[in-house]
């Protein structure tokens, strides 16, 4: 599907759909435990993959017909050995959290994914899997999937690069709950992308499961059950989806939009409020309605550390094309690891629309504002973040902007066009 974007007012209100991170977390905890009610789970490609590894695993998911409700009867703590192949599809999350629950089945599990998974680092993982007396490999022997990986594992010690992926960190908290030993985490370089694991404390902590940052690390006991209160779970909004939204009224909403299911939580991405009001943008974040009120602004350049929110970079790389002076975003090389290497496609991208772009090893420079972007035809390379931001961009472009394999959005928000063009934007696909 192409998708095109001209330039466009926009306003009302919409509501970004559930949270991708918190929907892995809570399907996959409630796989580990026994039986949980997950309740507006975010319905999308990537959170149907963690579903089917866990049902791979020996649990049963139910989906209510309104899609409000997950129900989950889990393998309690115990994997089965899978029947097949589990497909991590285009989900780096899946692929890394249920890695770690693969090394707590006796026997072989073998993972695989898209050709852009299948690209992506996963040797900490596996080494680490290694340390804790399992069976990790590569099948290519290049720390990329396909993935062959056993156990039994009880627990232990293992260290870890921080500066890769927090999901190694995640994966490893949740499978540790359910080990004997439980397991501890030594991380040697700092953790990139923390909040994640802000969030995976957070879900645990919903589900009775403790687990703690120690000093260089993090730790879990082993022999704990994964039960929610009441065995119900509520998945609060996605900050990244809103990100999209939020830059597209301070792009083109001059009476204003007003974005719903913004409560308060653990992602680090809420941060996007913080970079806009920093760009100059009209926005207010009324945290007890769970709501953001935005309007058009002129906004200037700022810089921005995503070392804790990369998911951030290409909507503010997109911010930055259509803001005066230069906006530096700094600490972004672990944002090369995604499903794409997404400093280099944002550069490319914004320099095809007229931006003037500088892209550095672990900094990405762009220079707006001194004319308008220009629409252009641009590849949405499979990247459902790729897509959206550029889609924003598209808003505020001179002519038509169109974006070819668009239907990835359904990656992580579903309905994302039909939602912009609610807002009044100009899109057909
Ligand atoms: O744990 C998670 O839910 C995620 C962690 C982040 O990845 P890294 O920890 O690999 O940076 C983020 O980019 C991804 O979209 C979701
Ligand atoms: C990188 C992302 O997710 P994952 O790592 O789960 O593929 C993302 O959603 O931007």
């Amino acid at each position: 599907m192409d998708a095109t974007i001209e330039r466009s007012t926009l306003r009302g209100r919409a509501r970004a759909p559930p949270s991708k991170s918190y929907t892995h977390r809570a399907i996959l905890a409630a796989g580990y435990g026994s039986e949980a009610t997950v309740h507006d789970p975010l319905v999308s490609a990537d959170t149907q993959a963690t579903r089917r590894a866990v049902e791979a695993y020996g649990g049963e998911t139910d989906l209510s017909e309104d899609r409000s409700t997950l129900t989950v009867e889990g393998f309690d703590g115990r994997p089965d050995v899978p029947a097949d192949v589990i497909d991590c599809a285009n989900s780096g999350t899946t692929m890394r959290l249920t890695t770690a629950t693969a090394a707590l089945a006796d026997g072989l599990t073998v993972l695989t994914g898209d050709g852009s998974l299948r690209s992506r680092p996963q040797g900490p993982l596996l080494d680490a899997i290694e340390q804790l007396g399992g069976r990790a490999e590569s099948t290519r022997g290049n720390g990329q999937a396909p993935l062959v990986v056993g156990g039994p594992v009880d627990g232990g010690t293992a260290s870890i690069p921080g500066d890769v992926s927090s999901q190694f960190v995640t994966a490893l908290l949740m499978a540790g709950a359910v080990s004997d030993d439980g397991i501890a985490v030594d991380l040697e370089t700092e953790l990139k992308s923390a909040p994640y694991v802000d969030i995976t404390v957070e879900v645990l902590e919903a589900f009775g499961v403790e687990a703690e940052e120690i000093d260089g690390g993090y730790r879990v006991e082993g022999g704990q059950s994964y039960a929610p209160e009441g065995g119900e779970y509520h998945v609060p909004g996605d900050f990244s989806s809103m990100s999209y939204l939020l830059a597209a009224g301070a792009l083109a909403a001059p009476d204003g939009l007003v974005v719903e299911g913004a409560y308060p939580s653990a992602q680090g991405d809420s941060a996007i409020v913080d970079v806009l009001e920093r760009m100059g943008a009209d926005i207010e974040w009324d945290r007890e309605a769970g709501e953001i009120t935005v309007s058009q602004s002129d906004l200037t350049g700022v810089e921005v550390s995503v070392a804790d929110t990369p998911d951030l970079l290409p909507t503010i790389a997109v911010l930055g094309a259509a803001a005066d002076g230069t906006t530096s975003i700094v600490d972004c090389e672990h944002v090369r690891y995604k499903e794409t290497d997404r400093v280099s496609v944002m550069a490319e991208s914004l320099t095809e629309m007229g931006a003037a772009v500088v892209e550095e090893q672990d900094r990405l420079s762009i220079r707006g504002g001194e004319t308008n972007l220009r629409g252009a035809t641009l590849p949405g390379r499979d990247d459902h973040r790729i897509i959206m931001s550029l889609a924003v961009a598209g808003l505020v472009a001179d002519g038509e902007t169109t974006i070819t394999e668009a239907e990835d959005v359904d990656v992580s928000f579903p309905g994302f066009f039909d939602t912009l063009a609610e807002l009044g934007a100009n899109v057909s696909k």
